[in-house]
This record gives C-alpha cells, structure tokens and sequence, in this order.
C-alpha cells in the first residue's frame, strides 16, 4: 500500500494501517551504482562461509559491540536530550541503536513515538530497514518501514515539532550536506521546544566534537571496539591507472566491492573483468570464453561512494580502494555544480574499509600508498 503522509510520499506496505514505529529516511542522496555479477570468477565456498551463515541473527546481535553497552547508552540518552554516538564501522549504530530506542519508548509514549533515523543514501535507507525488520521478525512496511520519496526535511515544513517523532537519529552525520546541515539547526530549535524530543547523532570520530558543540556541549558516547577485523594493504607506488589496477587485483577468493568514482569508470571496469565477443575481436581473445568457468559464481560490486556507509553485504570479504570520489562543486564561472573527482578523506577511506570485516574478518587494498593515507589525506572531507 502507498500512503501520503504529512508530505512524505512513503513507500509502507502497511497492514495495520498505522504508521511504523522505526522510520527511516533518506536526507540526501548523490550518485547511483551499478551492481554486477560477475559469473566467470572463481568462488572458494570454504573460505566464503561467513559467520553470519552459521550463526543466528538474534545470536549477530549479541556479538555487536553495541550489545555490550546497550544499558550505559540508553541510560545516558534518558539523562541527555541530545546524545553524540561515535563507533567503528559495523559496531551497530544504525541496525541496533534504533531498536533498542524503539524498545526504550514503544510503552512510555501514547502515539507519537516514532523513531526516525536519517541516511544520507537511498540504497541504506532501504537496506537497512529491510535489515531491521528482519532481525524484529517483522513484515518491512509494519514495524518498520522507509521513506525515500521525501526528506524529513520537508516534513518539518508541515509540522515544525517533528510531534510525530520521540527520537531522531541522525545517522553518519559526518556525511554533510546542505539538507543536514538545515536539519541540524531546525533540529536544534525542535530539542529546545520539545522537552520529550530526543536527538541522537551518530558520526565518525573526528567530527564528534563539533556535533557535541553545536548541541550545547552534548555527551559523546564511545562505543568501544569492532565486530571484526580489516587488513588494510597499501601500494608502495601511485598507480598510474587505478581503474586498471582495481579490475586486475583479485584476491582469489570472496566477494568484492570496488569503489570508482563514476558511471563511467564502473562500465570501464565491468568491460575489463567480463569475457567480451564478437567477431572483429582477436581470435585467442575469443577463445578465452570457452575456459570453463568454476563452480559457484563470485560476486563483484562496483559502485560510488554511496556504498561507502551504513551498507552491509553479506559476503563481501575485499574492498578496493582507488582513494578517489567525485564530489559536487558550485563552478561560480558557469553558474552551475560540477561533478569534480577528489582524493577522498581518510574518514571515507575508513568507511569504505569497514565495508569488508561486517560479517566476518576482511582485507581492504587501497591503491595508493600508506604515505598518502597519512600524509596527504585530509581527515575528514571537505564541503564546497
Ligand atoms: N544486511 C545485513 N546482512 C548481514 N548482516 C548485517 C546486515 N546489516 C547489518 N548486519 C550486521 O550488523 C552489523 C551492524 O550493522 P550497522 O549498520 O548497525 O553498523 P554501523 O555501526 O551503523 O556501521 P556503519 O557506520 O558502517 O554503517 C554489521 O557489521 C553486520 O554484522
């Protein structure tokens, strides 16, 4: 069912008609990817079997860093009206973090206690969600569901308390836009109108200290240690190519998740890693096609920066890291943004990692030096 609610177009499959407990929505979005299968690598099932495929989801939970301090953080948040939580990558902030506000409050408010959480990304608005309503055993759409046609933002334009909403949760708030940034002030005003308001901003650690700031010096919260390890692998040289040098690094074993800049450099990579033929084409080149491919398919994702955060795909073992993105840029000449390709930060180079090691350990090779990491690399990224 699609309903209209408050301005929001959201996508509900909604039985009870009500509307979910845990929302959540997409704030700003930026580029697309494109997902390949890429059925001619070789899949090693030994070393592919997850943890998450032995064990449980309810028993996932219980292994995540923020299981262990569920109690400290919730009882910060009922003493604090705005909280900072920082953590690493797949410590659980967005997946857990929700229910255990929707769990706090499902009883002590009679109507309007809808827990939103915000995603810079429409592909995490929907997983996650969809990743919640499993891990609740409840039909996405019912307990849980997401908006992606409309931002909160313009839900504030109907009603400026967000009344509907006991909790927010800002999520990755280290990834700022325009839309966050006047979220954040609309947001700072709703906290001192509404007593019963609570605002939680998750963001990456450098930034901590400047969400605390703007919220009157707000607690930060540390969720200490990691579900599982990353490998990080530097090259002692710049690549020349990094689009070249992405698509020929292979692992051997495990799905992978490369990161490129653009559409363009996806479909570069996709024409490198897939068995082209035709009849102009060389003919040992052709023949490569009739090499029988192994048992079991591999999964290869090429995407954007937007798998950079709040993604989970189960499997993926490798990341490739080009240490590159394309950011939009106001060219004051033409009057118009631009799509520019920076170096990334090293928070989003962290991020990127922390895609590899969320359901098992993993390795992440970054096409640049580990000079260039440290030296070069800004901390955090900056906004144009
Ligand atoms: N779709 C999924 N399939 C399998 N496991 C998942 C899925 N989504 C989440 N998980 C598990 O839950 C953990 C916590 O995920 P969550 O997104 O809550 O972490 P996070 O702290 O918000 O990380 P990040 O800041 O990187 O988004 C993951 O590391 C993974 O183990």
């Amino acid at each position: 069912m699609l309903t209209q609610e408050g301005g929001i177009f959201s996508v509900f499959k909604n039985r009870s008609l009500m509307p979910p407990r845990i929302l959540l929505y997409l704030v700003n979005e930026v580029k697309s990817s494109i997902t390949r299968k890429i059925p001619h690598l070789k899949k090693n099932k030994k070393k592919n079997l997850h943890e998450s495929q032995v064990i449980s989801v309810q028993q996932q939970r219980t292994k995540l860093p923020i299981y262990f301090v569920r109690e400290e953080l919730l009882q910060l948040i009922r003493e604090n009206q705005v909280v900072v939580v920082v953590g690493e990558t797949g410590s659980g902030k967005t997946t857990q973090l929700t229910q255990y506000l929707h769990e706090e409050y499902e009883f002590t408010t009679n109507g309007g206690g809808i827990v939103g959480c915000t995603q810079p990304r429409r592909v995490a608005s929907v997983s996650v969600a969809k990743r919640v309503s499993e891990e609740m055993e409840t039909e996405l759409g019912d307990k849980v569901g997401y908006a992606i046609h409309g931002v909160l933002l313009r839900e504030t334009l109907k009603d400026s308390d967000l009344e509907k909403y006991r909790v927010i949760v800002m999520d990755e708030a280290h990834e700022r836009s325009l839309s966050t940034d006047v979220l954040f002030g609309i947001l700072k005003k709703v906290v001192g109108r509404r007593r019963d308001f609570k605002l939680i901003v998750t963001s990456a650690t450098l930034n901590a200290q400047k969400f605390s700031h703007f919220f009157g010096s707000a607690p930060i919260f540390q969720i200490p240690g990691r579900t599982f390890s990353v490998e990080v692998f530097y090259r002692n040289t710049p690549c020349e190519d990094y689009v070249e040098a992405a698509s020929s690094t292979d692992p051997g074993y495990g799905d992978i998740l490369i990161f490129m800049t653009g559409q363009d450099e996806i479909e570069e990579v996709r024409k490198l890693l897939i068995l082209p033929i035709y009849s102009q084409l060389p003919s040992d080149l052709q023949a490569k096609i009739f090499q029988k491919a192994e048992d079991g398919a591999r999964k290869c994702i090429v995407a954007t920066n937007i798998a950079e955060t709040s993604l989970t795909v189960d499997g993926i073992f490798h990341v490739i890291e080009t240490g590159y993105s394309k950011v939009k840029v106001y060219n004051p000449r033409m009057g118009m943004d631009a799509l520019q390709v920076f170096p990334v930060s090293r928070a989003s180079a962290d991020q990127r990692a922390g895609r590899a090691g969320r359901t098992g350990p993993g390795k992440c090779y970054r096409l640049y030096s580990e000079s260039a990491y440290q030296d070069e690399m800004l901390p955090s990224p900056v906004w144009f």
